[in-house]
């Protein structure tokens, strides 16, 4: 046995070595504090060392790994508690860990002698392969070859649980001392007692597991879809799809039917979607690396005529038209693919694809439109009453934001197709995160893609497969959804440890095993969105199609993923003003104060706060004095909307709506203008006068609620200025050392 220094002088050297090593350092600590004298806390950490590590050491026996594996497996899985790992649902790993950690499958035994030639033969830990986080051992390194080319041949079916716990909704061990191979697939049962059972009914028992898809895939996440919707009132239809995870305020990958708008179901990335454009340029033209170059563009702000994009939206002309062109955080992206394979032509017609065509997948959201709309009911747990106010304004700005990043997708598409000199248009635009009023109810869609359409994309990651999905229709328990994309396996903070940890597996990242690129220059966002981030898509499309949900015409392979690119010239500018650093941290924060005492509370603090002490952050640092400059900002003064009173100014015109014969007779589209603010809402959406009256005084208080958003984050920005009026000296109050105590006067008052 071999030990691996990373970072030695001698990387690899024998484990007896490295034992008799450790042995040594052990006996000379233990020594030491008897040969030199040592006495009180010096005696005590000297013997404490030498003890661990000589326990450490006798803990080996050279014939058996078990007990280091032991200690291994425990840290691990006490380490695992902590993180999220979804692969424990996923795949039956009861059989303990492998010496390097990772959950193993199978029992250890072959999965692929087992599969060929039905013999059930222990693997060796030196022929292990790793799927999905889950390691498997084999018996010779071409049945691991062969695993590793085509993994989904030899694995065991319902991730290696018992096949009969599986078709009774349970999630038992699955024992390969009993198991059964039916049509080439591999089965496992618990023990021999249900493998008797299964036999009564093989094919019932198999089958009887298809339906099932999500209960076995994403038990953690079913539950906790459960245990939410049970708390919410007015739930009746509950959808929830293979892509199924836990999100930040509710369940991913879920389409609820409730009586009421709970905007926590759809979170702050209101109207994300997929959206699909094909381009006029066959793949085979494509040079990888210039258009790596050229897509790089997305990164800059967009100089295009916001007002007149969002006009022919039936958008208001200064709806947030910051952001627009630009994809965002997080996992959003623009990705270049080659159409790979197509199933059926006739299906597609309306399309005009072929196979070899190049294809842009957009995925992107409202950006900070939609988190301003949430902000202004962040805290409506117990969900907005349609008919109120509150519920139609939100549902208003709701609505807006779900057309602005459908048309931000747009945008950003078209910027993409521009850079590669080509025309584009859209396949498929599919939002999955947004609320529809329907006849019996309001349908909140997370993560679940609206499916009463032709075409649907479903994405995989940027190192696997996309699919284009045709929606079964006759399935009115899915709530007119399906799967978005594969969900995520593992949540982000736990990445760090699952991706990117040496130089080499950071420079993979940015690869993909289809020859393709990735365009990532945020280092942490690379590593949280790994591709192992999520889970098989594949498995994801297999089970809409077991469930009959949905069926695939189209494989998208991934080129060229776009997320993030820095700017080098403006960051080498900023490294140079802040001596090296980036300088990212916060230099001020800004802090929101009720109640009734404000003044007094607020003079006893404003201008400079003194903090004498070593700053913990910059231990070599000289400095001992910090100052804080204290400002307040009053934003009392923002006015209120009133829609009662004389303000504002109703007009209506004929309608080029959705009014039909309608429209030429009557004059239905309505437009308000507020007189104090100039703010106009207009709405041309309904047949009636009197609804596009409602609708369109809904836009107005929407878009002011907006405004004043819009509003204060540029004034916070301003205030963000004020601390360079800081004055060193003269503070209001001095505290002292890493406990803040604040030091007093001579007469025992502030300083
Ligand atoms: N083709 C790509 N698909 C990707 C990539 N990163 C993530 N994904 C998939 O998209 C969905 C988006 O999920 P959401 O809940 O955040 O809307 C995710 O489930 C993945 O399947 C990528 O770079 N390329
Ligand atoms: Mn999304």
């Amino acid at each position: 046995m071999l030990t691996d220094h990373e970072t030695g002088l001698i990387r690899v050297v024998p484990y007896s070595f490295h034992l008799i090593v450790d042995f040594a350092v052990g006996v000379v600590f233990l020594a030491a504090p008897f040969v030199l004298g040592f006495k009180g806390i010096d005696f005590a950490y000297y013997v404490v060392n030498a003890l661990a590590v000589l326990t450490v050491v006798s803990l080996h026996k050279p014939e058996a790994a078990e007990p280091q594996t032991l200690v291994a497996a425990t840290l691990l899985s006490i380490a695992n508690l902590s993180s999220p790992a979804f692969s424990a649902d996923e795949y039956n790993t009861s059989s303990g860990l492998t010496a390097a950690g990772a959950p193993l499958g199978m029992h250890g035994v072959d999965p692929v002698t087992f599969v060929n030639l039905g013999n059930r033969i222990d693997g060796a830990a030196r022929h292990t392969a790793v799927h999905d986080g889950v390691a498997y051992y084999f018996s010779s390194k071409e049945t691991m070859d062969k695993f590793t080319a085509k993994p989904a041949g030899y694995l065991p079916q319902n991730g290696g649980f018992c096949t009969f716990g599986v078709s009774v909704g349970k999630k038992f061990d699955g024992d390969p001392q009993f198991a059964a191979i039916v049509d080439g697939k591999l089965y496992l049962f618990l023990n021999e007692e249900i493998f008797r059972e299964f036999q009564k009914d093989e094919a019932g028992t198999i089958a009887k597991d298809g339906g099932k898809p999500v209960l076995i895939r994403a038990r953690g996440a079913v539950e906790a879809i459960r245990c939410k919707t049970d708390l919410l009132a007015g739930v009746s239809h509950v959808a929830a799809f293979p892509d199924l995870h836990p999100g930040k305020y509710g369940p991913v990958g879920s389409a609820i039917l409730a009586d009421r708008i709970y905007p926590q179901l759809i979170g702050n990335d209101i109207g994300c979607g997929m959206s699909l454009f094909a381009l006029d340029l066959p793949a085979r033209k494509l040079r990888l690396d210039k258009a790596a170059q050229k897509i790089r563009v997305l990164e800059e702000p967009w100089h295009g005529d916001p007002g007149a994009c969002l006009a022919a939206d039936g958008l208001p002309t200064d709806l947030h038209p910051v952001a627009l062109g630009t994809i965002g955080g997080g996992n959003h992206f623009c990705e270049l693919q080659e159409l790979d394979s197509l199933s059926d032509d006739c299906l597609l017609a309306g399309t005009d694809i072929r196979k070899g065509d190049l294809m842009l997948l957009v995925h992107s959201g409202s950006r900070s439109l939609g988190m301003a709309v949430f902000g202004t009911v962040l805290e409506s747990f117990s969900g907005l009453d349609l008919d109120s106010t509150v519920g139609r304004t939100y549902l208003a700005a709701h609505n807006d934001a779900v057309r602005w990043a459908s048309l931000n997708r747009r945008l950003i598409a078209e910027r993409a197709a521009r850079a590669l000199r080509s025309d584009l248009r859209l396949v498929a635009d599919a939002p999955h995160n947004l609320i529809e009023e329907h006849d019996d109810g309001l349908l909140h869609r997370k993560g679940a893609a609206k499916a009463d359409m032709p075409l649907v994309p479903l994405a995989g990651s940027r190192d696997a497969l996309s699919y284009l999905l045709v929606p079964k229709a006759n399935r009115p328990e899915a709530l007119a959804s399906l799967a978005h994309g594969s969900g995520r396996k593992y949540d982000r903070r736990s990445m760090a440890g699952r991706a990117g940890t040496t130089r080499s597996d950071r420079d993979g990242l940015i690869r993909t095993s289809f020859g393709g690129h990735v365009i990532c220059e945020d280092r942490q966002l690379l590593i949280e969105e790994a591709p192992n981030a999520y889970k098989d898509p594949n498995q994801v499309l297999d089970d809409l199609r077991t469930s009959d949900l949905a069926q695939s015409v189209a494989t998208l392979k991934p080129l060229l993923t776009f997320k993030k690119a820095v700017n080098r010239e403006l960051a080498a500018a900023r490294r140079d003003k802040h001596g090296g650093c980036d300088g990212a941290d916060p230099s001020s924060a800004l802090v929101t104060l009720s109640g009734n005492q404000i003044p007094e509370f607020t003079n006893t603090w404003i201008g400079t706060v003194q903090w004498i002490c070593k700053s913990p952050f910059r231990a070599h640092h000289r400095r001992q004095n910090w100052y804080v400059g204290v400002f307040s900002i009053d934003n009392s003064d923002l006015p209120e909307i009133d829609l009662e009173t004389s303000a504002l100014r109703i007009e209506t015109f004929r309608s080029g709506g959705p009014g039909g014969q309608h429209q030429n007779t009557t004059d239905s589209g309505v437009r308000v203008t507020h007189l104090p603010t100039g703010l106009v809402a207009v709405s041309t959406d309904e047949r009636s006068q009197h609804r596009n009256r409602r609708v369109a005084l809904d836009r107005l208080v929407a878009r002011f609620i907006l405004k004043r958003e819009e509003s204060l984050a540029r004034d916070r920005s301003a205030q963000n200025q004020l601390h360079r009026l800081l004055e060193r000296g003269n503070p209001v109050r001095v505290f002292k050392g890493e406990g803040f105590a604040e030091m007093k006067n001579q007469a025992g008052g502030r300083r």
